[in-house]
């Protein structure tokens, strides 16, 4: 596994062995928790996924992006409607769609049709939504194995059913003009709430991702660029992952940050792509290994997120527990 930056380098398409792609991965995943993944077989999805996604940002409707407003954590959310990290004093400078479910002869979810520019493609998108689920399942083998699980013991407590509750997101960071004076957040530092994300970003512009691996210091600690390698996505944890690992496997705070000062040239708009992997609403996170062996480092990691590993918690309750206390954080802001 080569190494770029502050996040491992691995390339799956000569890993077919699940014992050898867990030992490929195993130590990205205890360290920083975010793993570059080359060979994953989705390059020419994702190439015209963000076709799609730059034309629904640039020529979309109003009405339709109305029609199809946020809700429930899918829909349509303007520039500076979230704020990742509610500490901060600028909202997050960007504007995204999120899908939920799709099904032939079912309706989409959220909305039915889906905006106009994104229901010409939905044949595309369901594929697109059905090849991250497969590598999620993949690399879940793989969690397991070099967690010495059954290999299914994650992927059988993932399935794409109208039940469950895994995202396709579609973000655009709007260019930023030489010599303006802007907040230098464009996503603010969080975690993602799920078992995985995997994250396409393209070369150009693609810069601005930093994560705050898990051995720094919350306050003060060294935020680190993690760059992009070429073909390539991102692969990192999510909280119920950790949970589940009990922190075995880490689920690091990430955000984009627009240099600071803005060069004299400007700032590229930033289009990205994530697949937030979910686990099944009713899946039960306990905790695979004793929580005595559990650092108390990562103990008061995973209490600062509201979660206590070891209790029997299922999948949709400790989603809402995490909705719970990113609420917390923001009354207190
Ligand atoms: O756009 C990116 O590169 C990161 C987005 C992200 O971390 C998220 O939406 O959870
Ligand atoms: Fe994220």
């Amino acid at each position: 596994m080569a190494g770029a930056g502050a996040v491992s380098v691995v390339d799956i398409s000569v890993l077919d062995d699940p014992r050898e792609l867990a030992a490929a991965i195993k130590n990205a995943l205890s360290t920083t928790g975010f793993l570059f993944v080359k060979g994953h077989g989705l390059e020419q999805q994702a190439e015209d996924m963000f076709r799609i996604s730059e034309r629904f940002f640039a020529e979309e409707t109003e009405e339709e992006k109305r029609r199809c407003a946020y809700q429930n954590n899918m829909g349509y959310t303007r520039v500076s409607q979230e704020t990742l990290d509610p500490t901060l004093p600028a909202p997050d400078l960007k504007e995204g769609f999120n899908t939920g479910h799709i099904e032939p002869g079912q309706p989409p979810v959220p909305c039915h049709p889906l905006p106009r520019l994104l229901n010409e493609h939905i044949d595309a998108l369901l594929a697109f939504r059905q090849g991250c689920f497969a590598f999620c399942q993949r690399m879940l083998e793989a969690f397991a194995v070099a967690l010495d699980l059954k290999p299914d013991h994650f992927t059988s407590q993932h399935n794409l059913s109208v039940d469950n509750r895994s995202i396709l997101r579609f973000l655009h960071y709007p260019a930023v003009p030489a010599g303006a004076q802007v907040d230098p957040n464009r996503a603010g530092a969080h975690t993602d709430y799920g078992s995985c994300t995997a994250l396409f970003v393209q070369s150009n512009g693609g810069e601005g991702l930093q994560i705050l691996p898990p051995s720094e210091p919350l306050e003060g600690g060294k935020w680190q660029d993690v760059g992009s390698v070429e073909g390539a996505l991102l692969l990192n944890i999510g909280d119920a992952l950790e949970l589940w690992s009990g922190a075995e496997f880490k689920s690091t705070l990430h955000r984009v940050r627009l240099p600071s000062p803005i060069p004299a040239e400007g700032i590229p708009a930033r289009y990205s792509i994530a697949w937030f992997n979910q686990p099944d609403g009713d899946a039960s996170l306990k905790t695979v290994v004793p929580v005595s062996s559990i650092s108390a480092r990562d103990l008061e990691r995973m209490e600062r997120k509201g979660v206590t590993p070891g209790t029997e918690v299922t999948s949709d309750e400790h989603l809402q527990a995490r909705l719970a206390s990113t609420y917390k954080q923001r009354a207190v802001a």
